[in-house]
């Protein structure tokens, strides 16, 4: 919707453009005209805490510059705030839980998306709500509710800084335009400086700045029925979020603002700006309806200490006066807290104004603000301790009643009516018109008024005999100081007296105080040097407690241990008994297996002899046909010289020269035949040597074959006794184990392993000597 519609929805609903929220459309229209911030109601709710906010803003430039300890961390998850602070002189460890928390990287943004828009929300559903901020001077009221300069909002967006205001403001158009509602919106803008109320929507010509003197106060009036109302608050009717931006800007241009050492502009005022909503609605019988809603904004001054603001002259004053109302405001919540009868609402203004947002019908939140750092520790415990006691503050919100637009329309003509007949009445100057409803309340205050005189010169009376009962007191004290000054005297002596017994007693004193000290000294030291026992005391403990653990550990470990060990005792023995059996068939066998080689060595003996008898036999014949191969050989070599002979004679001429090749081949064969028969010769008689040297070996090994096989026998035997023994010994030692670790029982089962193991060895080697023999 672009900005004329606007304004045309906007001004079919301003035909009523001081309506405000009410209970019954009976209710006085000059109050419509008033400040009325806190519009009544009717179906009652039931009690809600009023809503607290912690918001803990970042580190200042100074700050960061003097590295100052930050001692507030904030839980944002958990919604709590820890106050730490460790020193040699101070230890303060708090935590504060509140509703909601935004810590020092909080966005303008976030904080409004989170806790603001749903009470804007509930504005517009018809209720009145308060948002406040609260906190020291300079942690970020102004900054959290107003923010920075709104400027150019591009695209829906605002700059990062802009405070809770202008976005509450942009919420309720933004909505209304959605639901494309008639509505008529109008503000008002407010500061209570020093205890006066200032008017900042007030027309520019009569102001010449904050500190102009011809700025007047405006009146703060009971309306007879509780409330209150602003005499002559000027109401602007506003169509546009960009004219309240403007309304806003202008407004806290005019806010007593002055720089201390804390905050470069710090309000010195409060300031409350109220948005009020009418919208138009048709009940079921179609009659116009309007629909009512307040959002009060409140940006209360800084809770400051004098000295660190560095306030002087004026500034102190309204130091004092800011921290006087937010005394009041103090004392309002504990009253409230504590359900007290008496709430003081009524000492100051800025409680009165606030009156229905504390304990009244309205919904109320507040932001409390601190700084994270050392230097205002005292002051932000105040504000956390503060605002933690305000949560328990209950509220009845209620929807304000919904106005049939022909009794507001009712209302208007009569306001114009009384309107035009005071403007007469200045004319004439015949004296100021007042409506009915006015005179009767100014009437109820006149008679109370005289009733308060009444009642104070009946105090006077009072007063006058107790002062008459005095004045005779007086006297019989004057007698009486007479005497006592007598006294007095006496006294003195006697105090000359006691001063000297009390000079003696200051002596006898500083020496006690001495022997004090150094008894001080000793006590320390024992009750050191107790501490150190204890705490040995404490670690023997703790060492006895694990040994005992230990120990039944070991306990444990050991029971298990001799099972075990017994069941080894009974796999021994049986080891044992089996082990001898076996050992007495190893005996016995290797015993026959000694017989048996015996009897093989003598078998072997025959057979060698049989054998060595035989080959001796194959010898002799073979030297026989030796000889007779010679012999042969001989008449083989006669015969051939015969032939040789014969043919030399029969072809002598003709083969002369062969006869001669062939006497002498027969010669060379001669030769050679006798050569080969030498070599045999030499053969035949080494092969007897050696018959001869076989025949001794043979006989001197059997000798000692059958002297090593009874050696073996009885080292068989030695060695089954020794085992028999081990095992004895063994067994001995099996039942007496216990927990020695240093006797380790596997050393003993190596031992009798190997002892097993040479045994078998042996027995093998006796068989391969058996099967060998054989
Ligand atoms: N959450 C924050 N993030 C960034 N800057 C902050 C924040 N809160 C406060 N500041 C800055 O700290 C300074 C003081 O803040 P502000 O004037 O809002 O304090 P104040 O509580 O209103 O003080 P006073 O009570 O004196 O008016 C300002 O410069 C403001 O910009």
């Amino acid at each position: 919707m672009d900005h004329s519609q606007q304004q045309k929805r906007c001004n079919t609903v301003l035909l009523s453009p001081a309506q405000t929220p009410r209970s019954s459309v009976r209710r006085s229209l000059r109050d419509s005209l008033s400040m009325d911030l806190w519009g009544s109601n009717v179906k009652p709710d039931r009690g809600v805490n009023v809503e607290v906010i912690l918001r803990c803003r970042p580190l200042n430039d100074d700050e960061k510059e003097l590295k100052l300890p930050v001692v507030i961390s904030c839980h944002e998850d958990k919604g709590e705030v820890s106050v730490v602070q460790n020193t040699a002189y101070k230890q303060i460890d708090k935590t504060f839980s509140f509703d909601k928390v935004f810590g020092p990287t909080s966005q303008q943004k976030e904080l409004f998306d989170e806790a603001i828009s749903p009470i804007v929300n509930e504005v517009l559903e018809g209720y009145n709500c308060t948002i406040f901020a609260y906190g020291q001077t300079g942690t970020g009221k102004t900054y959290t509710m107003e923010g920075g300069r709104v400027g150019v909002v591009e695209s829906g967006e605002f700059p990062r800084d802009v405070g809770i205001i202008p976005r509450a403001v942009q919420q309720i158009f933004d909505v209304l335009e959605a639901r494309d509602e008639d509505y008529s919106m109008k503000v008002t803008f407010l500061e209570l400086y020093n205890e006066d109320i200032m008017d900042l929507l007030a027309p520019d010509e009569s102001l010449n700045g904050p500190d102009d003197k011809s700025r007047k106060p405006i009146a703060l009036m009971e309306d007879g029925r509780g409330g209150v109302f602003i005499r002559g608050l000027e109401q602007e009717v506003v169509c546009t979020a960009d004219r309240i931006y403007k309304i806003l800007e202008k407004g806290s241009a005019k806010r007593h603002t002055a720089d201390s050492l804390l905050n470069m502009q710090s309000s010195r005022s409060h300031t409350i700006f109220s948005i009020t909503i009418h919208v138009k609605e048709s009940s079921s019988n179609g009659e116009e309806l309007m629909k009512c809603g307040k959002l009060n904004l409140v940006d209360l001054a800084g809770s400051e200490n004098v000295v660190r603001s560095g306030a002087k002259e004026g500034r102190v004053r309204e130091a004092g006066e800011i921290n006087k109302s937010l005394l009041t405001l103090g004392r309002v919540i504990n009253a409230l807290v504590e359900h007290s009868g008496h709430v003081p609402y009524r000492d100051s203004k800025l409680t009165r104004l606030l009156r229905d947002s504390l304990g009244g019908n309205t919904k109320t939140c507040i932001i409390a603000t601190v700084s994270p750092s050392i230097h205002s520790l005292e002051e932000t415990l105040n504000t956390l301790d503060y605002a933690h006691r305000a949560k328990k503050i209950k509220n009845r919100p209620e929807v304000n009643q919904r106005v049939a637009k022909s009794e507001l329309i009712k209302d208007l003509y009569k306001e114009i009516e009384r309107l035009r007949q005071e403007i007469y009445d200045e004319r004439e100057k015949n004296g100021i018109y007042t409506p009915h409803d006015r005179f009767q309340i100014e009437e109820a205050e006149r008679k109370a008024l005289a009733e308060q005189i009444k009642s104070m010169e009946f105090d006077l009376v009072f007063k006058d005999k107790e002062l008459m009962g005095l004045q005779k007191l007086y006297d019989t004290q004057q007698t009486l100081t007479a005497e006592l000054s007598e006294k007095l005297q006496m006294t003195q002596k006697d105090l000359e007296k006691t001063q000297n017994t009390l000079l003696e007693i200051e002596g006898r004193n500083r020496k006690a105080n001495a022997t004090i000290k150094e008894k001080e000294h000793l006590i320390s030291h024992l009750l050191q040097s107790e501490k150190s026992l204890t705490k040995q005391a404490s670690e023997l403990r703790e060492e006895l407690e694990h040994v005992a653990s230990e120990a039944s550990n070991l306990f444990s470990k050991l029971e298990q241990q001799d099972k075990l060990e017994n069941g080894n005792k009974n796999l021994v023995q049986k080891f044992q008994t089996h082990l001898a059996k076996q050992l007495d068939v190893l005996h016995q066998t290797v015993a026959a297996s000694v017989t048996q080689q015996e009897e093989h060595l003598k078998s072997m003996e025959k057979d060698f002899d049989y054998s060595l008898s035989k080959k001796m036999g194959g010898i002799q014949e073979l030297t026989a046909q030796v000889r007779h191969l010679k012999k042969t050989h001989e008449s083989g070599i006669k015969s051939l010289n015969d032939i040789s002979e014969e043919l030399d004679m029969s072809y002598r001429s003709a083969f002369s020269n062969l006869t001669s090749e062939v006497s002498r081949n027969s010669s060379a064969l001669v030769g050679h035949f006798e050569e080969k028969f030498l070599e045999i010769n030499d053969i035949l008689d080494d092969i007897q040597r050696d018959l001869f040297n076989q025949q001794e070996k043979l006989a001197e090994f059997a000798e000692q074959q059958r002297q090593g096989h009874s050696k073996t026998l009885q080292l068989t035997r030695s060695m089954s006794e020794a085992m028999m023994k081990f095992f004895e010994t063994l067994g001995t030692h099996t039942s007496s184990l216990t927990p020695n670790y240093g006797r380790d029982p596997k050393n003993k089962w190596a031992e009798s392993s190997m002892i097993l193991q040479r045994s078998l060895r042996i027995a093998l080697l006796l068989r391969k000597g058996n099967s060998w023999k054989k």
